[in-house]
């Protein structure tokens, strides 16, 4: 578990080949009778150069595992790191920092600014944040999209799907150590869906990217190397490889125990997840 601290992150194979990782990580919201307890000690290993999905039924905690991973909320108890960084205890100024240098976002709802074209869109947080992107790396990613022709083009004037992926441009273009792709294919119909995991899927293959997303669908899980199932705030059950069909079976096994055994609101079940 203990990584060398001075190890510097390479953009591909690093060191500990961790993207990120938790320990312990806890998350209670509210007080007193009231708390929910949205994350109960979670320990998780995000590989580095790896596709991973996370599913799990509502209020899981997959959001707020995301958010955790990404700095974007604080956490109860536990720690969190970002590569080799541990990031529970920066201050709000360097968490800001850390994310606009390190993490890409995509969400499902694209959240594109309407008056900019593609292009615009594509490199305005590295102009926000007054980085020059590497020119070659930003070449390849539009091409790797199947950006070239559209770069012109405004929101409005782009397909959903078109759309999605000039939001995955945009997560790329800084060439972050991980990208949270937030249900990215939630707002697109089945085929733009599977065009925008299919470029997720080469953002790991071909440039080497480090994506964790969060998803309800087995069709889209399938398109990782590895899902985590969250249940009642743990990690309860992992599967590399994933198809389709073996996801959704999975999520009826967990469906069927709840409906059987709703029990206490955290279970025994716990195969704190270790990859990598
Ligand atoms: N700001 C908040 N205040 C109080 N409770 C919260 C807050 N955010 C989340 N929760 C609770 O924490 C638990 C986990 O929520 P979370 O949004 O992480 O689940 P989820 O798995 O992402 O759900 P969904 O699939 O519906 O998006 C839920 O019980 C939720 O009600």
């Amino acid at each position: 578990m203990s990584t060398p601290a001075s190890a510097p992150f390479t953009g591909h194979s690093g060191p500990t080949a961790i993207a990120a990782r938790t320990r312990g990580l806890t998350k209670a919201y509210g007080s007193g009778e009231t708390t929910v307890l949205a994350l109960d000690s979670v320990d998780v290993d995000i590989a580095r150069e790896r596709f991973t999905a996370v599913m799990g039924p509502s209020g899981s905690g997959k959001s707020t595992l995301m958010h955790c991973l990404a700095g974007l909320d604080n956490v109860s108890a536990g720690q969190v790191w970002l590569g080799d960084t541990e990031i529970t205890g920066l201050k709000e100024r360097e968490l800001t920092r850390l994310r606009r240098d390190r993490i890409g976002f995509m969400f499902q709802s694209f959240n594109l600014i309407p008056t900019l074209n593609a292009l615009e869109n594509i490199t305005l947080p590295m102009d926000i944040a007054g980085q020059r992107p590497d020119r070659a790396w930003l070449e390849h990613v539009i091409d790797t999209l199947g950006l070239r022709d559209r770069l012109e083009h405004r929101p409005a004037q782009l397909s959903g799907g078109q759309q999605q992926r000039v939001a995955c441009a945009r997560a790329l273009a800084s060439k972050p150590e991980l990208i949270f792709a937030d249900e990215p294919t939630g707002n697109l119909d089945s085929r733009a869906g599977l065009e925008v995991l299919g470029f997720l899927r080469e953002a790991v293959d071909k440039l080497g990217q480090s994506v964790v997303m969060v998803t309800h669908d087995p069709g889209a899980a399938a398109h990782s190397d590895l899902v985590l199932f969250l249940g009642d705030g743990r990690i309860v059950d992992d599967m590399a490889r994933p198809t389709a069909d073996g996801v959704l079976e999975r999520m009826k096994r967990f469906d069927a125990l709840h409906a059987v055994a709703p029990g206490p609101p955290h279970g025994p079940a716990d195969s704190a997840t270790e990859q990598g």
